[in-house]
């Protein structure tokens, strides 16, 4: 996806916009010490040259003294205030990292859920850590560099011209325009390395994620090696990149030497004669060759601002794209969900992925009274309908009623409040199990203790050590796969839902503690509408409601209400 300029500046407005806010007296203070710097840096040395003139001129040393010592105060004051531009600037980078880091965050909370289906966290981090130090980079190259430079660069082409000549003046500013000019170019013809590097890095970081989600796997399948070898295959190519990048810029900078010596040989050579005619004098030598020497540093500045500007450019690309990247509609001024009945009611739903999948013309209804099972063939699209009904899809067609409203008018955190969801691949974070289950909502010990409980795991809790304070590790990988499911299980019932949404979530348990926690969500079903994905017959009680996809094509699924 190509990204436009205009699109690129969103997240960079909206996140220095927050940073002006927020640091305004330190940006201020540090414009106002810039400014004091670059007069003491071109003060100085013309201070110096007329002081010089003076002596030469036969005047007496005390007289004189006084001009040297201002001048030597004024160096030390040019180095005061440049140290303390370059630390106030790193100082605010913090702040502008905190607000980057936390804008970020926000932005990708509200990703639709292909976006985490096709970006991995490893990945995520690396565009979020890039992005943030470009944008410190931008922040710093203007506060630090680019105005300072630019500053420094007036003043001394305007000192120039007016103590020696507007020639020298001229030719001074047709380096600094071809030096700039040409470090522009340099980084438009290099870019193409830059841009390539770059995507690599990303590409290895998702590579990265990828293998350390898959480790188990790949470790029981022997694949290290294979894996070492697709790592080291892709850091490679990372480096071979940066390293063309690298040759193409060391060969520019020869253009760089020459351009420098032509520039110094060019101006002597017309001031020489100026000296033997009397209208310049050793002074002013002297301050030439002293504002030239300093005036090239900052000429080179603004040419890695610009090669800095660029990079930051590509750094910063993964981040924009991610920004960018579409987010959960929400109809957050939506319909109030009135539930009476708890009726949930599929009226001709079709859905397509992208490759063409999903499901089409699906009808049924689920009530409370007893539970509904949603029963079909692997592929049918029985999670299409529970991602539809989680409103992470959208109807193509059709309409999911909820009593008499359209679930496609509720907003999202009104409805996640009134239902609970075990999905088909339990997610638990590394904390406690007290966390997990209470999962950031209002904490209550007797209501904690309850669904432990119903979901048949307060007994195994109880027996650990540390109870509900024991760790669960990494996705929950100290527990076994129905320890996990319980959890999940306490984690829907603990807010006490209005709908119950079990996706295959009882297939990790043995029949006895399956056969238990179906009773315990039995003895709710007149108060919870519960809605549950199943492969095993066993679960099925005759009593209760099966709502059963066609065997069709999945496209083409019909469900029978039952
Ligand atoms: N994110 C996706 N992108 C593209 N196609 C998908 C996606 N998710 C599912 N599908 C396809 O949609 C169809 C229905 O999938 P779904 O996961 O709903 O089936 P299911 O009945 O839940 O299967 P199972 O019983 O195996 O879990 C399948 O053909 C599947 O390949």
């Amino acid at each position: 996806m190509k990204i436009k300029w205009a699109e690129a500046l969103k997240p960079v407005t909206a996140i220095l916009g927050d940073y002006w806010r927020q640091s305004k007296l330190t940006l201020i203070v540090v414009a106002g010490i810039t400014t004091l710097s670059t007069l003491a840096s071109v003060g100085a040395p013309y201070l110096f040259s007329k002081s010089l003139d003076r002596i030469s001129a036969g005047e007496p040393v005390e007289q004189t003294l006084i001009g040297f010592v201002v001048y030597a105060g004024l160096l030390g004051i040019a180095t005061v205030l440049r140290h303390a531009v370059d630390y106030l600037t790193f100082m605010t980078s913090e702040n502008l990292n905190f607000i980057a880091g936390v804008s970020f965050f926000e932005r990708i909370l509200k990703k639709t859920t292909d976006f985490f289906i096709d970006h991995n966290s490893a990945e995520i981090q690396s565009a979020q850590s890039r992005g943030q130090s470009a944008l410190n980079g931008f922040v710093q190259l203007a506060l630090g560099i680019i105005v300072p430079s630019i500053a420094q660069i007036a003043l001394t082409i305007a000192t120039l011209g007016a103590v020696l000549s507007a020639d020298i003046a001229t030719i001074v500013f047709i380096y600094g325009v071809v030096f700039v000019g040409f470090t522009y170019l340099a980084n438009k013809w290099t870019n193409q390395h830059l841009h390539a590097a770059i995507e690599s890095t990303q590409a290895n970081a998702r590579f990265v994620g990828n293998a350390m989600n898959a480790m188990e796997t790949l470790r029981h399948f022997d694949s290290q090696d294979w894996l070492r070898r697709k790592f080291s295959a892709k850091a490679r190519e990372i480096r071979d990149r940066w390293r063309s990048f690298c040759l193409e810029r060391v060969g520019y900078g020869a253009f760089f030497g020459v351009m420098l010596a032509l520039q110094f040989a060019i101006t002597f050579w017309l001031l020489l004669p100026k000296y033997r005619t009397g209208t310049v004098t050793v002074g002013d030598l002297v301050l030439f060759n002293t504002l030239l020497l300093q005036l090239n540093q900052p000429f080179e500045m603004v040419g890695h601002a610009i090669d800095n500007l660029a990079r930051s450019y590509s750094q910063f690309m993964p981040y924009v794209k991610m920004w960018l990247a579409p987010e959960e509609t929400d109809a957050e001024q939506g319909s109030p969900l009135e539930i009476r009945e708890g009726r949930i009611q599929f009226r001709s739903i079709s859905f397509s992925y992208p490759n063409g999948r999903g499901v089409e013309d699906v009808r049924f209804a689920a009530e409370r009274g007893r539970l509904n099972f949603l029963i079909g063939k692997t592929g049918a699209g029985k999670s299409t309908i529970f991602r539809l009904l989680l409103k992470s899809l959208a109807p193509a067609k059709g309409q999911i009623l909820i009593d008499s409203t359209d679930l496609a008018n509720v907003g999202r955190r009104q409805w996640f409040s009134r239902i609970g969801v075990v999905p088909q691949e339990i997610v638990l974070l590394n904390d406690s199990l007290r966390t997990n289950i209470v999962l950031g909502r209002q904490p209550d010990e007797t209501k904690l203790r309850e669904t432990a409980a119903r979901a048949a795991i307060l007994g195994f809790i109880d027996a650990l050590p540390e109870g509900f304070e024991t760790l669960v590790g990494e996705r929950g990988l100290k527990l076994s796969g129905g320890e996990r499911q319980r959890i999940a299980i306490a984690r829907a019932l603990y807010a006490e839902p209005e709908f119950l949404f079990l996706d295959e979530a009882s297939s990790a348990l043995d029949e006895v503690t399956e056969r238990g926690i179906m009773t315990e969500i039995r003895n709710i079903a007149d108060e919870v509408t519960v809605l549950a994905i199943t492969h095993r017959k066993v679960t099925i009680d005759a009593d209760d409601h099966v709502i059963q996809l066609s065997e069709a094509d999945a496209l083409a699924n019909q469900a029978d209400a039952g």
